[in-house]
């Protein structure tokens, strides 16, 4: 079973990828099942069947990827820094040659819908332009002159850099996310989500044309053994960690027994502060825009699933807003004209529908959706209605937790001072969004949210080389910048005697 692989492109991707069944991880330049012979089931969110199989890997398997990072290091690392940024460039090359193909499997793999994919693999393209570009500015500082002494510090790449992704983006995520610790000279072992491992094996496919064996290598399995694994091995010194704040905070914990440099990019409930002087067709708009409903049905870590809207306008507004909503079209993700997707699995459906009936239990309406989609084809899915909440108060669940789904929860203010402190009284704080025309108060607000990543008048738009991060427990580190890249190397310092 070494070594099994289909070739590009594929005809029918979803007929061709059940028919291919056992996807290898990549270690070394070479496709290999675990050396425990256990395989993973993963499922298609589409119609909940038997998508493919990956190997478990387990810690002998993992320790073989950290050991071929490590043989792989000794050239790369020393490899000039413009000759990887050109490798780079190739490789974000060669992802848009395949756009089509790597979209169709994406939207296979997660649920979401093919044409999201499509802008998933220009950004994740984008993304490693930039981060080969950066390659020069790994660079240290000459310090005063002092007496007959001369000093400097130089970056260095840490090593073996562990890179544990979350489900909702497979390949921007497996494809942008490695971009920066290879710019700065690091080798990777990347672990995909449990649910979403087969496009980013299949990127895996297209790097390993481009990258010296070795250079990336793909784990898969599950994140007790595999993931948990790959965080406590000895050799690993620097983790980037993408997913949730539980798993987040004992993935810290671990790393810390082994003393090693660890970013999070957790989850959010990112909240929307719509004030009396915004217009309400933009903000209803961007309200919609700001949910990811048409990108991932809401399974974004930035998605502004809280909307304070002032009292003068909330009627308005939530009758405008349900009647886009109800417009959002589920369709079946690999098809073109799809609106919105299927969950990423019925266990994480019936978490959402949990969110959402506990609120109504606890007082919030339900103005649309509110169920998961039981027409055919959708039933056998995991489609879940888009939905909006009204009359939900800020100690509310559905107001306090992430639901990582698509679902609004619609909270009126009148007084400006209250409904800062109801922004700010989260454990959360990645993204926040500010409708107003009043630029003195936009930066006002902004300036005093605890979030690390805000709007002024838009959502959910990213810009390369903005730094995206979380406070709070959110997230340590930033990235999509340059702090990301030189967050990938370490400081040393040479004294000379003159
Ligand atoms: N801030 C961001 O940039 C960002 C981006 C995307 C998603 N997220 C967050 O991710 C969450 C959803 O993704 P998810 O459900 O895949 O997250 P998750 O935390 O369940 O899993 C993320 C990854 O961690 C691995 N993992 C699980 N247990 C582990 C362990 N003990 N040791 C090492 N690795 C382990 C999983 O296998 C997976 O690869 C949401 O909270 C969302 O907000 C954040
Ligand atoms: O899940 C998190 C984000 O929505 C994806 S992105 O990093 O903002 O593109």
């Amino acid at each position: 079973m070494r070594n099994a692989h289909h070739e590009l492109p594929l005809s029918d991707p979803l007929k061709e990828i059940r028919e291919t069944l056992f996807y290898p991880m990549l270690i070394g330049g070479q496709w290999v099942e675990s050396r425990s012979g256990q395989w993973m089931d993963v499922y298609h969110p589409a119609d909940g069947e038997l998508l493919a199989k990956v190997p478990a890997a387990t810690a002998e398997d993992v320790n073989e990827a950290v050991q071929a990072a490590g043989r792989a290091l000794k050239t790369w690392k020393h490899t000039p820094p413009v000759q990887r940024g050109r490798l780079l460039l190739k490789l974000a090359d060669l992802l848009e040659e395949n756009i089509e193909y790597l979209a169709a499997i994406d939207a296979i793999d997660s649920g979401n819908p093919v044409s999201a994919m499509k802008t998933d693999i220009v950004a994740a393209a984008r993304q490693i332009r930039y981060f080969a570009g950066l390659v020069l500015e790994m660079k240290g500082d000459t310090l005063p002159f002092s007496g007959a002494m001369l000093h400097s510090t130089h970056r260095e790449p840490y090593g073996v850099v562990a890179r544990i992704i979350p489900f909702n983006h497979p390949i921007m995520f497996a494809a942008g996310k490695i971009a920066a610790p290879l710019a700065a000279g690091n080798t990777v072992v990347l672990k995909p989500a449990d649910q979403t491992p087969i496009s980013p094996l299949i990127f895996g496919k297209l790097a390993n044309q481009i990258l010296p064996p070795g250079v990336l290598n793909i784990i898969t399995g599950d994140g007790r053994n595999a993931g948990d694994a790959l965080v406590r091995h000895p050799e690993i010194k620097r983790i980037a960690f993408t997913g949730g704040f539980t798993t987040g905070r004992k993935v810290l914990q671990t790393a810390a027994e082994g003393m090693k440099v660890v970013s999070l990019e957790l989850g959010g409930k990112n909240p929307m502060l719509v004030f009396p002087d915004a217009d309400l067709g933009e903000v209803v708009k961007s309200a919609v825009k700001g949910m990811n409903f048409d990108v991932s049905q809401g399974q974004s870590c930035g998605s502004t699933s809280k909307i304070f809207v002032h009292e003068s306008m909330v009627a308005d507004f939530v009758s405008k807003l349900a009647e886009e909503v109800a417009n959002i079209k589920i369709g079946m993700p690999s098809e073109p004209g799809c609106q919105m997707g299927a969950l990423i699995s019925e266990a994480h459906l019936q978490r959402v529908d949990g969110f959402v009936k506990r609120a109504v239990a606890e007082g919030a309406r339900v103005v649309t959706g509110g169920c998961r989609e039981e027409k055919a084809p959708f039933d056998k899915g995991y489609f879940y209605l888009p939905t909006v909440l009204d009359q939900v108060t800020p100690e509310m669940e559905i107001a306090v937790e992430e639901v990582f789904g698509p679902v609004i929860a619609v909270i009126p203010w009148s007084d400006e001072e209250e409904v800062l402190r109801l922004a700010n009284d989260s454990e959360y704080g990645l993204t926040a969004s500010i409708w107003t025309n009043d630029i003195r108060r936009a930066y006002r607000i902004a300036t005093r949210l605890e979030t690390g990543y805000i709007w002024i008048n838009d959502s959910s738009s990213r810009f390369i080389g903005t730094p995206f991060g979380g406070y709070k427990q959110s997230g340590i580190g930033v990235e999509n910048s340059i702090e990301e890249m030189l967050s990938y190397t370490q400081i040393k310092t040479i004294n000379v005697s003159l």
